[in-house]
């Protein structure tokens, strides 16, 4: 059976309900429903499903959003000097676990919808979002190194393949993606630095 045919049985849930919509049929996200999904709504605006198979989360929207719409503002339950794959980077040695938790189900997308300012703290919408879209952000939009690079399966055209974050990527494949301030200073650094270093030696 082929990726694309298979189909999302609905799955008992208690607190919801299964939409097999065409929407959803597997293979059509990167984390495929392989059996059927659960659902929840942590906002009026937002949907957490989880696959029934694979136990893996991803946020949907529940609401329409033009470019540049804040979705919503967000804090954080603790800051460390470390990541992990569920923080988000707010600077320097700063890494925070969001608030509300369930915004860390937002995946990551090289052709990102929303993003996560953290100049602003706001949530972001940056291309218009219908409902039922899912909801992801370039990860290295905020993180300069990441504590668990993977092989991205966002499938989208311009698809970097392994994200480990804005420290692996050049400014060429940034340069159409929007950075949070943070990263765009720390780019900034990276290639004032290299063009000021000496050049090699080429007398020996
Ligand atoms: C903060 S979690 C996001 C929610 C995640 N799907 C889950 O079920 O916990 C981040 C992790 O999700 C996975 N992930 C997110 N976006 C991905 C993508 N485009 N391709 C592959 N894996 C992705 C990676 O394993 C990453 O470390």
């Amino acid at each position: 059976m082929s990726a694309q045919t298979m189909s999302c049985a609905p799955v008992a849930a208690p607190s919801g309900r299964c939409n097999a919509h065409e929407k959803l049929v597997c293979g059509a996200d990167y984390r495929p429903l392989v059996s059927g999904y659960k659902t929840e709504y942590p906002a009026e605006w937002a949907e957490h499903r989880i696959c029934a198979t694979t136990g893996h989360n991803a946020l949907y929207a529940r609401k329409t959003y033009k470019a540049g719409e804040v979705i919503m503002a967000f804090s954080y339950r603790s800051m460390s000097d470390y990541p992990t794959y569920l923080t988000v980077q707010v600077g320097e040695d700063k890494h925070i676990e969001l608030s509300p938790a369930w915004l860390e189900h937002v995946n990551h997308s090289c052709e990102p919808n929303a993003m996560f300012n953290t100049t602003t703290f706001n949530f972001e919408a940056l291309r218009d979002i219908a409902v039922g879209d899912e909801l992801c952000f370039f990860y290295p939009s905020t993180e300069w190194a990441m504590d668990s690079p993977f092989q991205c399966k966002c499938g989208k055209p311009s698809c970097l393949g392994y994200i480990a974050g804005a420290s692996q990527l050049t400014r060429e494949q940034l340069a159409s993606r929007r950075l949070t301030d943070f990263i765009a200073n720390k780019l900034d650094e990276r290639d004032a630095g290299a063009s000021s270093s000496s050049p090699c030696d080429s007398s020996q």
